[in-house]
């Protein structure tokens, strides 16, 4: 086996991967190096020599992305969270521009967002043909996914396929440079071990049976006209695949938001107030679960009284140590519904490990958005934490990497 160099304009540190010809239809960005057999050759032969193509890191390879996942079933609220997520950063996430108007992607100066019903490589008539829904594995490309989220972990821009949610059909596809937080979105973020492993962080959003219809109908029946019947319907046929191919993903997230029926109304079946569980996975690096009083105690909550406006059926924490997939686990709870929202900051200053960058920063985000979904419960309370969860986890893990070199001429 000869043993090659690769000569390349990029930096050091960067990564270079070398794909034969048959790889080229995995949609990376390619540029052209020098590589030869030895590695020392004059600057001459360099210039006479044969290029051969292979691929680079498009940002120089100092700068790695950092990829989050977001599991969840349609309608569970993944965008909203998204709007929340993006909105920690600063900036609004926009479809990419001159592209595509039915594109998936949303792009802000820090986010990337991609969809993973892009990487459906069955369009609705293929899917229908073969009798499978858009949950079956079968009707996805992991090979796919996993070279390009990889590709993208490593700072090469890829050419993502777009699943187009008007027509049904897969359209042209649509460029991805790297971002510096990469957000995979959808039905499979950790359905594929090889992707799984590409995570920095997990999230699951667990809506539960009741409240998923609940909110179908409200947005199918009342945004789209959807009659309640095919609302049953298509939530029925789904479910032996959610089952089967969604759920089990939970067990892989490293924060779950569960999110049921109120315990504080007996027997309540309207879905409009909510229980909403944050399950935080212990001994995740560069995450440490938020706490309410006492980190590792167990706590219950009632809030309501001279600081904190409540009404019927009112409000309560809870929050304490517990085990989830065998995981050992911290859990953040909250029933209830807030009457006014800037009274939250009641709640917030009594919640640790929030990592916020002042006082109030929860509030004042729940504040600027308080017309999302949400707001006024813990759905919108534990996915603005989990958004400055996420910003704490991605500049830790940057300045541990600008670190990195220093701490190695030490050494
Ligand atoms: N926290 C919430 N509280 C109440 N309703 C909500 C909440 N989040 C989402 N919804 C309802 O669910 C609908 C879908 O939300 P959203 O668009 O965020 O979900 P999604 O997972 O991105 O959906 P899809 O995958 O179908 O695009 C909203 O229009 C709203 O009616
Ligand atoms: O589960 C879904 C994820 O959003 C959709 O049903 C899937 O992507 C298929 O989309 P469509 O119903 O538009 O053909």
């Amino acid at each position: 086996m000869a043993v090659c160099t690769v000569y390349t304009t990029q930096s050091l540190n960067s990564t270079c991967s070398i794909y034969t010809p048959t790889k080229t239809h995995l949609g990376f960005h390619q540029r052209q190096v020098f590589f030869y057999s030895s590695s020392k050759r004059s600057s001459k032969q360099r210039s006479n020599s044969r290029p051969f193509v292979i691929t680079c890191a498009g940002v120089g390879g100092d700068s790695q992305t950092v990829v989050i996942g977001l599991a969840a079933d349609s309608g569970c609220g993944k965008s909203t969270f998204m709007r929340r997520l993006t909105s920690v950063f600063g900036g609004a996430a926009e479809p990419p521009k001159g592209g595509n108007p039915d594109s998936n992607t949303l792009i802000s100066d820090t986010t990337t967002v991609i969809c993973l019903d892009d990487y459906h490589s069955l369009d609705r008539t293929g899917r229908k043909e073969k009798g499978v829904t858009a949950l079956d594995p079968t009707a996805n490309d992991f090979d796919l996914m996993y070279e390009q989220v990889k590709a993208l972990k490593q700072g090469i821009a890829v050419d993502k396929p777009i699943y187009n949610h008007v027509t049904g059909l897969l359209d042209p596809p649509e460029v991805i440079k790297p971002p510096k937080i990469l957000v995979i979105e959808g039905l499979h973020p950790m359905y594929d071990p090889r992707v799984r492993d590409l995570l920095d962080f997990s999230i699951y959003l667990d809506i539960s049976n009741e409240v998923k219809f609940a909110w179908k109908i409200q947005r199918d029946m009342a945004e789209r006209g959807h009659s309640l019947e095919s609302i049953k319907a298509s939530i029925e046929a789904r479910k032996p695949d959610f089952d089967a191919y969604i759920d089990p993903q939970k067990q892989y997230a490293d924060a779950v938001i569960e999110v049921l029926p109120t315990q504080l109304i007996p027997d309540d079946n309207e879905g409009k107030v909510l229980r909403v569980r944050l399950i935080m996975k212990e001994g995740v690096k560069h995450f440490s679960p938020v706490y309410l009083f006492d980190e590792g105690s167990t706590i219950s909550w009632i809030p309501c009284g001279r600081k904190l406006t409540c009404s019927y059926p009112g409000i309560k924490f809870s929050y304490g140590p517990d085990s989830y997939f065998a995981h050992e686990v911290s859990i953040l709870e909250m029933d209830g519904q807030f009457d006014r929202l800037d009274e939250l900051i009641y709640v917030e200053s009594h919640l640790s490990n929030i990592s916020t960058k002042f006082y109030g920063e929860v509030t004042q985000q729940m504040l600027k958005h308080s017309d999302f979904p949400g707001s006024n419960n813990g759905t919108g309370l534990f996915q603005t934490i989990v958004g400055l969860k996420i910003r704490d986890l991605y500049e830790q893990l940057t300045s541990s990497k600008a670190a990195a070199p220093v701490e190695a001429t030490k050494a």
